[in-house]
């Protein structure tokens, strides 16, 4: 390129300089270039001469420079401007433009300012950059010159104080925004570090401009000159509410947990081993370990030789499978003492939903499961005797029965049934009771296996269970064995006692569905055993089984009958001998069941008796035979008094006396026309009630029979207290009364003795002439029994009767 011009020097300032130069028309085509405008776009001046100087700016600035062309031809000032250029290699070069207007053309300036560009653009980043951590972080800055002695804020430090940004408070105005607590320390603060250079880092509370409570951290450093003199104090102020008050809900928590009674652990979930990360002090007081020895290690020191491992597998899978876990877990404390530990763990996630810790939260029920133990032990335990009840054996048979079926094996069961025990308890008292009760548990304890069962059934019975035998005959052994055991004294302060057992015995053939029938069956056994003389042993048979479901039908069939009122009462009279009158009739129940015909009050009664059945029909009985003596003794036949038979169950009831006035009342009959017939059995259980009982009916007036005298409790000592009118001499001393001396010598003794207590007597069951003849040569008066007449219904009784009164 050639200079043009003609003036020298300018012309070698034009190709020398390092700025741009450049002439263009005013529409803007480019009619002289410099050197230097040719070297930084890399154009020779031929290819740029004549162009539009478009051709060379970067597109995005065309517009400006076409506006700049515009206002120079208009002849208004334009001002140095920035363009955009591109080199040939399409390089950009950003140059600070000035034009001016000559004639018909404009002269411009340009000057390289690309790397003052690129500083200023890194400036405004790094500004930008700043503010965006100051917002991000709520963190600004601020600087207090010495000389000035005015804060300078941040934009940020201005928000958060809720002023403008550019606001320039004074020292005090910036420290009038601190709560009253806090200006004192930060004035501190700050005139330490201003004096002395010390920094300073810590919280504090401020009131914004808006008035919004905050919590500020506030860093202050000193910065100093080269003589070590303060020149400045900067620092940061952060807007720290937040953290704060996440802070304080920690701190709230972990007070919470530390004052839990409940222990809390919390395990890491990121070691294999899931170290102890935190430990409160309930599980320090709970287990004894202090934190620092439980932290950092597995949990599992806290367990020992009884600790379930079904439990721990538990646990363990709980954790694999990272869900919540509960247990109740044998642990041990730092002593060695074992606990109960009622455990919950939950995984705790974090915000991603990975699993960082497991919280444990126990609680030591050792307490409350020895007082559940306890519970059930009493619910399952006698309390007299320390025996498993029914319910335990209940529990015990079922194992049993099941165990004897899988592997097959024998089970048998003992029913045990001490031998007139209650008259003991009533006579020696209940203490003396007691201790036999519990010698006899000790007794068969001695006797037993330790895994055989013994129970205490109630009262004096008691049920063994012998599992596991191999031969149905090794029941023999033991129960010799028992009875033996039972029956040798039993030494109450200094006295000597003496009890026998009977035992039914029940073996478990693998045909048992319901095990309780096993108990059922050997209590049968057992009332056998009773029945052949006590102190003995009888197996149940299936005989035996045959008769209860007898009694089962036959209990059902009475039920049926004493709500059907399918009873009917008999009469059989009572003769007086030297007259041959009737003087009285006894009362005999009749039931003619539907299907089964008659069946005998010897076979009802007595389970009538056993179920309380006895009740319902005695109260009927009374009733229609006091109605039907009311009705014979209104007939113009003579006095005529009705025997009832009553139950010792009925004998017994609280109210029997009562219900006696009643029956009376209702029925009209007069008190000395009815006769109770009671036997021996009434005084067996309580004979001084019984006695004071039979005094009060005979104050009422009625007659009092003592019946089947002979045959039962015979203690011939009550029968001088007994306040009855008549004894009823058994039938089965009269059966051979003729032809057997023994028979004959005992109603001789009987009538004697009846005579010196000034007592009637009537013989029952006088089937022959024989017989009356042999009772009347002994000076009896009263006779019943087939000689005379069978019992029978009321329209029969009525005619015999009246046949009778026309003999006399
Ligand atoms: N609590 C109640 N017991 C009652 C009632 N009715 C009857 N019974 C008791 O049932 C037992 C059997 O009674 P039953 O079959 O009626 O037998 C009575 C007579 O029929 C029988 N008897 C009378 N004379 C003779 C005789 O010469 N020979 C003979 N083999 N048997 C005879 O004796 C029974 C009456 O006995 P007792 O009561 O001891 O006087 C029996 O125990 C009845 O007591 C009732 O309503 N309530």
């Amino acid at each position: 390129m050639t200079p043009a011009g003609p003036h020298g020097q300018l012309d070698q300032f034009f190709l020398l300089s390092h700025d741009l130069f450049c002439c263009i028309d005013l529409d803007g085509r480019m009619l002289q270039v410099n050197p230097a405008f040719e070297t930084l776009l890399g154009y020779p001046a031929d290819a740029l001469l004549g162009k539009p100087c478009g051709k060379v700016i970067d597109e995005r600035d065309h517009g400006v420079i076409e506006g700049v062309l515009a206002r120079i031809v208009e002849g208004r000032d334009v001002a140095a401007f920035e363009v955009r250029a591109r080199s040939v290699t399409r390089a950009l070069h950003w140059l600070e433009v000035d034009p001016s207007l000559g004639e018909g053309v404009v002269y411009v300036v340009a000057r390289v300012v690309t790397e003052r560009k690129r500083v200023e653009e890194h400036l405004k980043r790094t500004q930008q950059l700043f503010e965006i951590v100051g917002k991000t972080a709520l963190i600004g800055g601020w600087y207090v010159d010495m000389d000035e002695g005015k804060p300078i804020w941040s934009d940020e430090v201005c928000h958060i104080h809720g002023v403008a940004p550019g606001f320039q408070p004074t020292i005090d105005e910036a420290i009038a925004f601190y709560t009253p607590t806090y200006q004192p320390r930060i004035r501190a603060y700050f005139d330490a570090c201003c004096e002395h250079g010390i920094s300073f880092d810590d919280t504090f509370e401020i009131i914004t401009h808006d008035y919004q409570p905050l919590w500020v951290r506030v860093i202050g450093k000193a910065v100093c000159d080269s003589d070590g003199n303060v020149i400045r104090v900067q620092g940061s102020t952060q807007d720290i509410t937040q953290r704060k008050a996440t802070e304080r809900q920690l701190q709230l928590l972990e007070r919470s947990v530390e004052s839990s009674t409940n222990g809390v652990l919390i395990v890491d979930a990121g070691h294999d081993d899931l170290p102890i990360v935190y430990a409160n002090t309930a599980f320090e007081r709970i287990t004894g370990y202090s934190r620092q020895e439980a932290l950092g290690r597995n949990c599992r020191f806290l367990q020992g030789e009884d600790t379930d491992p079904n439990t721990v597998k538990q646990l363990r899978q709980g954790i694999a499978a990272e869900s919540e876990v509960h247990v109740v877990i044998r642990n041990y404390r730092r002593s060695g003492a074992p606990f109960w530990n009622d455990l919950y763990i939950s995984p705790v996630r974090d915000d991603l939903g990975q699993v960082t810790h497991f919280v444990g939260v126990q609680n030591d029920i050792s307490e409350q499961r020895e007082y559940q133990a306890q519970l059930a032990y009493n619910a399952s335990h006698d309390a007299l005797t320390g025996l498993p009840n029914r319910m335990l054996l209940t529990q015990r048979l079922e194992q049993g029965c099941l165990v004897a079926r899988r592997y097959q094996r024998h089970l048998a069961v003992l029913f045990i049934d001490l031998d007139d025990f209650k008259p003991i308890n009533d006579t020696l008292g209940h203490e003396v009771g007691d201790f036999i009760l519990v010698e006899v548990a000790k007794r068969l304890e001695d006797e037993l296996r330790p895994w055989d069962t013994i129970a205490r059934f109630g009262g004096d019975e008691f049920v063994v269970l012998l599992p596991d035998l191999a031969h149905e005959n090794d029941v023999i052994q033991v129960v010799e064995r028992i009875l033996k055991r039972l029956a040798t004294p039993y030494w109450q302060r200094g006295g000597e006692l003496r009890i026998t057992a009977s035992i039914g015995v029940a073996m478990n053939d693998g045909l048992i569905s319901e095990p309780l029938q096993l108990i059922q069956q050997a209590d049968l056994a057992m009332y056998k055993a009773k029945r052949r003389g006590r102190n003995t042993c009888q197996w149940y048979t299936d005989d035996l089984n045959r008769k209860v479901s007898e009694r089962v039908s036959l209990r059902n069939a009475l039920q049926q009958a004493i709500e059907q009122e399918e009873f009917e009462l008999y009469f059989q009279p009572q003769i007086h001998g030297p007259s041959g009158r009737v003087i009285g009739v006894e009362a005999l129940i009749r039931w003619q069941h539907p299907e089964r015909g008659f069946v005998s009050p010897g076979d009802f009664i007595p389970l009538a008796e056993d179920t309380g059945q006895i009740i319902p029909i005695s109260d009927w009985v009374l009733t229609t035979a006091c109605r039907v003596a009311k009705q014979l003794n209104g007939l113009g036949l003579g006095r005529i008094t009705m025997a009832v038979n009553v139950s010792p169950m009925q004998f017994q009831r609280p109210g029997f006396l009562a219900s006696i006035q009643l029956v009376l009342e209702e029925s009209g009959l007069a008190a000395d026309l009815l006769e109770l017939e009671l036997t021996e059995g009434v005084l067996m259980d309580s004979a001084e009630q019984a006695i004071q009982a039979l005094q009060d009916l005979r104050q009422l007036g009625v007659h009092i029979a003592m019946d089947d005298f002979g045959t039962g409790f015979s203690s011939l000592s009550y029968l001088k207290h007994l306040p009855i009118n008549k004894i009823k001499i058994d039938r089965s001393f009269i059966n051979d009364v003729v032809s057997d001396h023994r028979d004959a010598a005992i109603v001789e003794g009987v009538l004697t003795m009846a005579a010196k207590l000034d007592l009637d007597v009537l013989v029952e069951g006088v089937e022959t002439a024989a017989q009356y003849a042999y009772l009347r040569q002994q000076l009896c008066d009263y006779f019943q029994g087939f000689y005379f007449a069978r019992p029978m219904p009321l329209e029969a009784l009525l005619s015999f009767l009246c046949e009778q009164q026309r003999h006399l």
